[in-house]
């Protein structure tokens, strides 16, 4: 694994195994239940609301500025809007309260993952990452600091649980009830269940895992609403119809009964899923439908190509029909688990309804607002640098109903 990669996840859940990784999962579980997560729907439609306050100031400044002869809409580059947006949603569910030193860490957290991207196709020799190289200087000196403004705000949490009535109801905050030594210690602060650099490795894997990922699902979903004004209308009118018009938010049960924006989505992620591919690594001797694959063998999974594959999907597998989610994911295909976009199994994504909720509130909101046409400046190069997001960005023109 690149180096870099590994400082920016730590030993959180995506990088640690066995015993370890069952003991991980177990203190974050909790945050992602569902009933955690409509809490946090607010929170997604407050980011996504200044996000289209700012498109909404673009047009009227845009109208103005040619005395009612504007062209009635605003070019904005979406994929590039997406990431910053998906950073504030998980900054804000993730830090909540300390949302501000929160998005400090995020910074410098999104500066080390550009560093290992820029390195990602070198090759990897163990001993280069002890070299004073730039990089390499730039690296220690933002890992330390994003260790210590954790260490920060983690410290303060723990010391005002007292008078705040808890450690609070974000991701950090569920994650440190968790831990939680039981009453009859109480005033010990250690944690049991995970130790405090292990707490601030799970924050770092949170924004790695879910911010990226989650940004790349908005920008191909609105690219793919841009090129089938059909469903663009039809979700339109099911989000009207559940969520009311623009000036009502979504709330969390609205979004649970979005049934065509859950299928379109879901065929995003079968045809441009932000994921192309995973490793596993075999754990003893296995057959594989007859291949015998040795313990310790590494194992890829193209989960882009098995999502176009006409054996699995059928004739039609390269075209985007959403209705073939409309009897469920498990029926959508001949294998019913053949959408792998996140994984499948005890380690599949834990955060996939926090994202499917969030893409769910922002899609809708845009939708109850304006009409999507792609720019004619729009180049189609899909490319896979760790996710998959449109090389030249995702330039889109935004009309207002
Ligand atoms: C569209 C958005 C997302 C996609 C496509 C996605 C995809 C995936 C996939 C494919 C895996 C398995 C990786 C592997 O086995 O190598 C995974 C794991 C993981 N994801 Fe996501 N993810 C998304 C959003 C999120 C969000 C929002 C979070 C957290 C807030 C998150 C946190 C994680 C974590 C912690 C793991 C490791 C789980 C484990 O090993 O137990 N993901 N994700």
């Amino acid at each position: 694994m690149n180096p870099h990669i590994s400082r920016l996840l730590g030993k959180g859940l995506v990088l640690t195994d066995g015993d370890d990784w069952k003991r991980h999962r177990k203190v974050v579980h909790p945050a992602f239940n569902m009933d955690k997560l409509k809490l946090m729907t607010a929170t997604m439609s407050d980011c996504a609301r200044s996000m289209i306050s700012e498109w909404d100031a673009q047009l009227q400044k845009e109208e103005s500025g040619r005395d009612g002869h504007g062209h009635g809409h605003v070019e904005v580059e979406l994929s590039s809007r997406f990431e910053e947006l998906t950073a504030d949603v998980i900054s804000h569910t993730a830090f909540g309260s300390s949302y501000s030193e929160g998005k400090r860490v995020f910074l410098a957290q999104r500066e080390l993952q550009h560093i290992a991207f820029s390195t990602i196709f070198n090759v990897q020799i163990p001993a280069l990452k002890y070299l004073p190289t730039k990089k390499n200087v730039r690296t220690r000196k933002l890992d330390r600091q994003v260790r210590a403004m954790l260490m920060g705000i983690i410290e303060a949490r723990l010391a005002s649980k007292d008078t705040a009535g808890g450690y609070g109801n974000d991701l950090l905050g569920l994650m440190l009830e968790a831990c939680a030594p039981p009453p009859e210690h109480h005033g010990e602060m250690a944690l049991t269940t995970l130790s405090m650099d292990e707490i601030v490795d799970e924050c770092k894997t949170f924004f790695f895992a879910g911010h990226d990922t989650t940004s790349h699902l908005l920008t191909w979903a609105t690219f793919l609403l841009s090129t089938h004004p059909e469903w663009q209308h039809r979700l339109r009118d099911e989000v009207r119809r559940e969520c009311g018009d623009d000036d009502e938010v979504p709330t969390g049960d609205a979004l649970n009964r979005l049934k065509l924006v859950n299928m379109f989505l879901l065929e995003t992620l079968r045809l441009y899923g932000p994921v192309s591919l995973i490793q596993r690594k075999a754990g003893s001797d296995l057959d594989l439908g007859g291949i015998r694959v040795p313990e310790g063998a590494i194992l890829t999974i193209p989960i882009a190509t098995i999502h176009r594959d006409k054996e699995v999907w059928g004739e039609d597998a390269g075209e985007f029909r959403p209705e073939r989610f409309e009897n469920g994911v498990t029926r959508a295909a001949k294998h019913p688990n053949a959408l792998l976009s996140f994984s499948s199994g005890p380690r599949s994504c834990i955060g996939q309804n926090f994202a499917m909720i969030e893409a769910k509130a922002v899609v809708a909101m845009i939708l109850q607002r304006f009409a999507l046409e792609l720019s004619p400046k729009y180049v189609h190069a899909p490319m896979d640098l760790i996710t998959l997001r449109p090389r030249h960005g995702l330039p889109m023109l935004l009309k207002r109903l």
